[in-house]
């Protein structure tokens, strides 16, 4: 198979089509960790993230909604306290595109650097918080 890759995004023009069952399954093989599931007869592809708080589910929404907006390509979210579900689907075309999974491999390839990213906000905020303590912050 050919591998799909964070770059295979392709701009949806009138000559796109929602993908058939064995494309689906063909591409299904790059993000095994998501889901084909089926809602009123559309397929989609969704993933269930855990997290040990709501701080951590909400600062991953808020990834994976910029990279949504760089793309402007935008998933369902459902945000709770400890898990985050992720949804896409192509409204276009009513189905499956191979966007969908382009952006499932994104969200897949940042979760790989959850841990990295999370550690670099906290270290962020620190030196903001010497920097400016909340008691006195600039221009008061
Ligand atoms: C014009 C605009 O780019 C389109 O309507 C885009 C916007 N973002 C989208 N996001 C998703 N998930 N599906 C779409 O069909 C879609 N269409």
């Amino acid at each position: 198979m050919t591998e799909l890759t964070a770059q295979n995004w392709e701009p949806i023009t009138e000559a796109s089509t929602r993908l058939s069952d064995d494309e689906i399954k063909e591409l299904h093989k790059s993000v095994p960790n998501w889901q084909v599931v089926e809602i009123n007869n559309l397929k989609h592809l969704q993933r269930h993230f855990e997290f040990p708080n709501f701080e951590q589910s909400l600062e991953f929404v808020y990834e994976v909604g910029k990279k949504a907006l760089e793309q402007k390509h935008y998933p369902k979210l459902v945000v709770d306290v400890t898990y985050v579900t992720v949804d896409w689907v192509t409204h276009d075309l009513h189905g499956l595109h191979k966007n969908d999974f382009v952006m499932a491999l994104r969200v897949d390839d940042m979760l790989s650097r959850w841990e990295l990213i999370s550690g670099e906000k906290d270290a962020v905020e620190e030196a903001s918080e010497e920097s400016f303590p909340a008691s006195d912050p600039p221009g008061y």
